[in-house]
């Protein structure tokens, strides 16, 4: 395997073909909006069937959009602004067709007059208002993965790996390229930095459009103002069609904006030239009686606050109902002319000119699968390093790994309570370790895995596969030091054949143990829920695996075969006994030392040691099913609410 830093280091410089890709749009769009409402169920909604929702009347519904329309063309920015909660990030998610099923969705929104499809979505670059990475990875190993991963194959590997240099020095990025991004617990990169490497890995591919959510919040005015003049400017060379929320941009940002929306509470006051805004409203008769900010003002209106004393008789409902209204009167035929203007205009670009481009095809992915699963896999070891090789961890198997050998030392077969003691902790431990280490692989990458799907940059099936292989080297690693360790310092049968069977049968053990703690992690999604469903569940298979209880009452006997610590104690005590073998035992009559057959060991005989291929048989379906339903779990993440 090439390593990345070499690869990196090894890539032609700036002057790569690979750099003029996103110099100019592949197919400029543009994208109408006309009429939108979008509805939402706001308590219950995950509870619901899909049937029961369905009969819910439509007074039960909350309105979140409230029929807005609009137009942006290539190489136009349009700022949406408005009050916190007036719908700015339901639309802008609405228009880059991530929207989640709960809701219902009306109107029409077109892309180039063409609804939305696999080859727009390869185009469009969407940034969310909180950046979702890696805290582990580097800046350059973020934005080269993503490369990789979302680049079309017309692009040499090469020539991805220098695009994304080239976006690291275009957005100033150079400085902290070899620093990690960071998270919550990691110290990283700064917001600014944080954001431009976010609005990087959406450059990668070459968006045609690109809606940024909120992409100045948080951020110093200068640095702020960088990132919407580089947007900006972004739109004007390359023909984009950019689309961004903004809380409340500086009178500066203000003037970038070709176009503005002014929402207040899902409704439309104000859609057309950033420029017209302040003649429109001065119009009404509402104009700032102090100099201020544009955008001030225009929050204060949207939120019913005219800053004018000719308005204080005006409560802030009249006032933005009046506004709703005006709206409606004067503007919204406007924008409805202009959508239909635009649609005889855009009809240049919505003949078939993304299927001429074979970037564009309209096939799923832009990679083949063994390409997403290669670098899945590698930027999964990249990002758990640390945690998998954790010196605390391998420190924490060796120590029962020789604690139990020194307990055990030298056994023999006339200690068989013992034995049987032992590889009874031997499956108990490899039932349990396993779970709790699975349960956090998918959690905390639920966000990542949502973003990415939304973003259609791979395949579940490659993501799952990679992310599960990425740590089976080391979940197999241990288990076999423990079992090297302990079986020949604990006295087991000294026979090769017998060590690798219970070898073979802990680790299967350990990776039907491993698909409950993915399966569990994936369908709760918490890790806290998911643990404490693990404790009982894994006690429950110890409880009942044979080796504390034996007379149990029929009815509740069949649980057994449920319990992988059972199957595994029954493989683990066939490999090492045989039935017809003879282990020193007392006699019940005449005292003194005699011989007895292991298959009447009171244990031992009620346990069974026939059936092991059935309890091989067991393990292998537990194994495939936990990961099924792992898989299954998954699969709804990306189509709906995070
Ligand atoms: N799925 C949902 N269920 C219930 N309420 C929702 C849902 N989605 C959005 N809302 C509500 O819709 C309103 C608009 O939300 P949205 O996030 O679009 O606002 P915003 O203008 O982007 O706000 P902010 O500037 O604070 O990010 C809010 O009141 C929000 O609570």
């Amino acid at each position: 395997m090439v390593d990345l830093e070499a690869e990196i280091t090894a890539t032609p410089a700036l002057n790569s073909p690979a750099m003029s890709i996103w110099k100019r749009a592949t197919i400029p769009i543009t994208l109408k909006f006309d009429d939108v409402v979008y509805k939402v169920n706001p308590s219950k909604r995950r509870k619901l069937s899909k049937f029961t929702q369905n009969r819910k009347s439509s007074e039960d519904m909350m309105t979140i959009l409230k029929g807005l329309s609009g137009v942006v063309r290539p190489g136009e920015v349009l700022a949406m602004l408005g009050p916190s909660g007036s719908g700015k990030t339901t639309l802008l998610t609405a228009l880059g067709s991530r929207l989640l099923t709960e809701g219902q969705l009306s109107g029409t929104i077109t892309y180039n007059d063409k609804p939305f499809s696999n080859p727009i979505k390869r185009t469009t670059g969407f940034v969310p208002q909180l950046d979702v990475f890696f805290p582990h990875l580097t800046v350059s190993e973020t934005l080269v993965f993503a490369a990789l991963l979302r680049m079309p194959n017309t692009f040499e590997r090469a020539e991805k790996i220098a695009t994304a240099e080239e976006v690291i020095s275009q957005l100033g990025l150079t400085k902290c390229k070899d620093s990690v991004v960071g998270g919550a617990l990691l110290r990283g990169i700064s917001g600014g930095e944080r954001k431009r490497v976010s609005i990087g890995q959406e450059l990668l591919i070459n968006p045609s459009l690109l809606l940024l959510d909120e992409p100045t919040s948080g951020l110093d005015s200068t640095t702020a103002q960088k990132i919407v003049s580089a947007v900006a400017e972004l739109a004007k060379t390359g023909r984009r069609t950019v689309l961004m929320s903004i809380h409340q941009p500086s009178s500066r940002l203000f003037y970038m904006f070709d176009k503005l929306m002014l929402l207040s509470e899902g409704n439309s006051l104000y859609f057309g030239k950033g420029s017209d805004v302040m003649d429109y409203f001065s119009g009404m008769g509402y104009a700032p009686s102090i100099a201020m900010n544009p955008s001030d003002f225009l929050l204060d209106l949207a939120n019913g606050l005219p800053t004018d004393d000719r308005h204080d008789d005006e409560g802030a409902e009249q006032v933005k109902q009046r506004l709703v209204l005006a709206y409606k009167l004067n503007l919204s035929e406007k924008v409805k002319a202009d959508i239909l203007e635009v649609e005889e205009i855009t009809n240049e670009y919505s003949t078939d000119q993304f299927h001429l481009d074979s970037s564009l095809e309209d096939k799923r992915w832009s990679t083949t699968w063994g390409q997403q699963f290669s670098v899945l896999f590698r930027r999964g070891l990249k990002e758990r390093r640390h945690h998998n090789f954790s010196s605390l961890k391998i420190a924490q198997v060796l120590f029962i790994s020789f604690l139990c050998g020194l307990l055990w030392w030298q056994s023999d077969i006339s200690q068989i309570q013992d034995q049987s003691g032992l590889l009874f902790y031997m499956a108990v431990f490899w039932g349990f370790y396993p779970v709790t280490q699975a349960i956090f692989t998918f959690p905390p990458e639920r966000k990542m895995l949502s973003k990415e799907r939304a973003s259609g940059m791979y395949n579940l099936s490659s993501y799952y596969i990679a992310r599960s292989a990425g740590d089976l080297p080391m979940e197999l690693l241990l288990p076999s030091a423990f079992v090297t360790i302990t079986y020949w310092m604990a006295g087991l049968k000294p026979a090769a054949t017998t060590f690798l069977l219970t070898l073979f049968f802990i680790l299967l053990n350990v990776l039907v143990s491993q698909g409950l703690g993915l399966a569990l992690g994936a369908v709760l999604m918490n890790t806290r829920s998911a643990t404490a469903v693990a404790a009982v569940i894994t006690m429950s298979f110890f409880l009942t695996a044979g080796f504390y209880v034996q007379n149990v009452p029929r009815f509740v006997s069949w649980i057994k075969y449920v319990s992988s610590s059972y199957h595994t104690y029954k493989l683990l005590l066939g490999t090492q006994y045989k039935k017809n073998e003879a282990y020193p035992c007392e006699r019940s009559c005449g005292g003194g030392l005699g011989l007895c057959l292991i298959g009447d060991y009171p244990s031992i005989r009620k346990i069974g040691l026939d059936g092991q291929a059935l309890s091989a048989l067991a393990l292998v379906l537990m194994l495939v099913i936990f990961r099924l339903i792992a898989y299954i779990s998954l699969m709804k993440i990306g189509v709906t609410k995070d």
